[in-house]
């Protein structure tokens, strides 16, 4: 069966690689799993599951039969090492395998933002997929676990299924997280030391309080109210990790306390369930508030750059201009301010339409960024008129800068919307401070700069021209 992978094709390795490094993993995850297992066969902590379900849809090739049965065969090995009998490994290793391909089928069509956790319902989602491939899972393993403990089948499936849904909703948010990492962090918060990790240590203490407290079933809650501090702090990786190891730890010592025999399924089942109910708070707003950060990192550019060239706006262009120029100005460092203005752009529009006059703004646009240096600041602050901050440089550099954009802009090669060749040209006016003082202000500078302008256009266009400074 072949699925497109949600994920970029960079990612997906050679298929030999792909087979041993994910029979290896599933294999590791599964000797975790058994080695952890507290009470008998229904492991409490089984990690190999989630691992499949996540490499299925990382890399759907290993949904083919070579793939699923190198999985297969993962479980098998490491149920025989650890001395499970070959017909009781391969129930249960169908069972497993059921559940991820379920999860699986649920999951493979959701964007690849819902499986990084990112959506707004992201959470709710991997919860639904989840209960659905543990009720698949608990369908077959169920009744093996009648068959090997001696559980009414009731019973069997009611740890099957309640066993399966809390492992998938402590370790799924974490493994899908996962990539995440890679990216960048959009909007980087400056806070203190203590603050960054304030949310973190709140879960700490509220945790040893609860332990403190000990086995009573209000302290399971405790670190609630901390866990959602750190979804609306954190990325929702460092959430789904925090939110993993408290549950996982929760779940081993409160397994230790309840223990497991048949009269207290109930109680076992319960406990499951309370706990998988309580991990969707944190990461439902995790996911929740990672969907807001990027939608206000996405306002935030629009409302700072220009739909049409994609450098800054007037507005944005203001606002870093203003920033740069105050601590030059702390510094009492140089800068030179430059007007520019496309000519007789009018002419471009008349003869050749309006989307040849927007392709030209949008090509002069990239040619001036590829002109300047990192550190200039560069805007659109009219239709055809750009400004440009140039901070800390020598006048003379500063008057070169300007005639190469002249320059560069006369030899560059422009075309029609039509794809017709097209000349233009570009005036420049240029303020210049060797030393900025506060009177000089970017408003100040700009007027200046827009006055050298009208001179370079008053003078026949096409060249820069700036006052030389006292
Ligand atoms: N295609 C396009 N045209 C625009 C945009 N914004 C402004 N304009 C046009 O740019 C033209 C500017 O014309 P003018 O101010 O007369 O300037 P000019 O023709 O460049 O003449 P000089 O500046 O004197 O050389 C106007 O026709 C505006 O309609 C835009 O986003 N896209």
């Amino acid at each position: 069966m072949q699925t497109a992978s949600p994920f970029h094709p960079l990612e997906q390795p050679h298929s030999g690689r792909l087979l041993l490094c994910a029979s290896l993993a599933v294999f590791a995850a599964a000797m975790v799993g058994i080695l952890l297992r507290p009470l008998g066969y229904l492991s409490v902590f089984w990690p190999a599951n989630q691992i499949v379900l996540v490499l299925l849809l990382r890399y759907p090739r290993l949904m083919r039969p070579l793939g699923l049965a190198a999985l297969f065969a993962s479980f098998v090995l490491a149920d025989l090492i650890t001395g499970t009998s070959l017909w009781l490994s391969l129930g249960f290793t169908t069972a497993n395998l059921c559940g991820a391909a379920c999860g699986w089928l649920f999951l493979r069509k959701q964007s690849q933002r819902d499986l990084q956790m990112e959506g707004q319902y992201s959470a709710l989602l991997v919860f639904f997929a989840s209960g659905m491939a543990s009720l698949a899972s608990a369908a077959i393993g169920g009744p093996v676990s009648v068959w090997a403990f001696g559980l009414s089948l009731t019973q069997g499936l009611l740890m099957w299924w309640t066993g399966e849904w809390m492992n998938a909703m402590m370790l799924l948010p974490f493994l899908l997280a996962l990539p995440s990492a890679r990216t960048a962090v959009t909007a980087k918060e400056r806070r203190s030391w203590a603050l960054k990790f304030l949310p973190a240590l709140a879960v700490v203490g509220l945790e040893i309080t609860s332990y403190m407290v000990g086995n009573k079933v209000g302290s399971l809650v405790f670190s609630l109210p901390a866990l959602l501090w750190c979804a609306l702090s954190y990325r929702i990786l460092t959430t789904a990790i925090i939110t993993m190891v408290v549950f996982v730890t929760k779940v081993i010592v409160v397994s230790n306390i309840v223990g497991f025999i048949p009269a207290n399924v109930l109680d076992v089942a319960s406990l499951r369930l309370g706990i998988t109910m309580l991990l969707l708070g944190p990461l439902s707003v995790a996911g929740a508030h990672a969907a807001r950060t990027e939608l206000l990192h996405r306002m935030r550019y629009q409302a700072h750059h220009d739909s049409l060239t994609d450098v800054l706006s007037r507005n944005g262009f203001v606002q870093a201009s203003h920033t740069l120029l105050k601590r030059l100005t702390h510094e009492g460092n140089s800068a030179a301010v430059l007007m520019l203005d496309l000519d007789h752009f009018k002419r471009v529009n008349d003869n050749h339409g309006h989307a040849s006059g927007d392709r030209l703004l949008r090509d002069v646009s990239q040619l001036l960024t590829a002109s300047l240096r990192p550190q200039d600041v560069l805007g659109r602050i009219g239709g055809e008129e750009f400004a440009v901050v140039l901070p800390t440089i020598s006048f003379e550099d500063a008057t070169a800068i300007a005639e190469r954009l002249c320059q560069t802009v006369r030899s560059g090669q422009f075309q029609t919307a039509q794809d017709a060749p097209l000349q233009a040209t570009l005036s420049i006016g240029l303020a210049y401070r060797q030393a900025l003082r506060p009177g000089d202000s970017l408003e100040a500078l700009l007027r200046e700069a827009d006055l050298a302008l009208y001179q370079a256009k008053a003078q026949g266009r096409d060249c820069a021209v700036w006052t030389v400074p006292s």
